[in-house]
């Protein structure tokens, strides 16, 4: 089954369009990373999906026409995390990543311990645990990225929207955070759709990638398809070897050129 599906969607701010009939179709349980160079429009498409920008075309989210749902319906259904959040003033971690729980709350609007355990589990998957009771705003980037990223998997969507998860990690830290995204994908079926700088981090993490560059899709497949030196050399202005590691891992490798 398709968790999203967009046919000939264009999006944009006020009148400027930025994506252009961009048509994209993503599978349950699959993982789809959005690459491109700056300002290729892939936020905006992420922002398309979650239904943040006003957008033209047809637009399904698990089956689902995304403009028929309430507010609520959508936050039971997609999670996203985006790139540079306003992060609240005077909250605590917990605090903030108890917001995730929002959408299921029922009337009465208090969190149940149900809910805590949950906050806590995502805390601790996160390496946060010792943080739960710490300040937002005394964290550091690469540990605020992570606040952002446990409020999204705390809401517990089927479908999980990423702007750039491993902005700001250390290699470590953007090894264990998509490893747990992986995880969420292959044992509860979570589809994930990302957004990711990091070529190699892409081909080694999703199935399917979708190349976007002045707005509209270039190229689509699996990694190995679309990462080529070609491709690169003409979107990115790169210049780049593939390289495979010893697992047989694609590795995108930038090469300076020959002086
Ligand atoms: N809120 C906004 N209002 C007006 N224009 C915007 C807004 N956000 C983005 N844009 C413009 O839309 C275009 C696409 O931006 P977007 O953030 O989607 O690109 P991106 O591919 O995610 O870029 P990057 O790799 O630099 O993060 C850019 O030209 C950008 O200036």
């Amino acid at each position: 089954m398709t968790a999203v599906d967009l046919t000939r969607v264009s999006a944009g701010y006020g009148a400027r369009p930025v994506l252009h009939e961009v048509s994209v179709s993503v599978a349950e349980g699959a993982w789809l990373a959005i690459v491109g160079p700056n300002g290729a429009g892939k936020s905006t498409l992420l922002k398309a999906m979650a239904g943040l920008v006003p957008a033209r075309g047809e637009l399904t989210v698990g089956g689902r026409a995304l403009e028929s749902l309430s507010r609520k319906e959508r936050a039971r259904l997609v999670g996203y995390a985006p790139q540079s959040p306003i992060l609240p003033d005077g909250l605590t971690v917990t605090d903030y990543v108890l917001l995730g729980r929002t959408p299921h709350l029922g009337l009465l609007g208090r969190e149940s311990g149900a809910d805590l355990s949950i906050v806590d589990e995502v805390l601790s998957r996160l390496d946060l645990g010792g943080l739960a009771g710490r300040a937002l705003r005394t964290l550091s980037g690469g540990e605020r990225q992570r606040a952002v990223l446990a409020r999204a998997l705390a809401q517990r969507t089927r479908i999980l929207l990423l702007d750039e998860p491993t902005t700001g990690l250390d290699i470590g830290h953007a090894q264990a955070l998509l490893e747990l995204v992986d995880r969420l994908r292959t044992e509860d079926g979570t589809t994930v759709i990302s957004t990711l700088h990091d070529l190699t981090l892409a081909a080694q993490y999703a199935g399917r990638l979708v190349l976007l560059d002045g707005g509209a899709v270039v190229a689509a497949g699996p990694p190995a398809d679309v990462l080529t030196p070609e491709l690169l050399a003409r979107h990115y202005a790169a210049d780049t070897e593939i390289l495979t590691t010893s697992a047989g891992q694609l590795t995108v490798a930038p090469r300076r050129p020959a002086s």
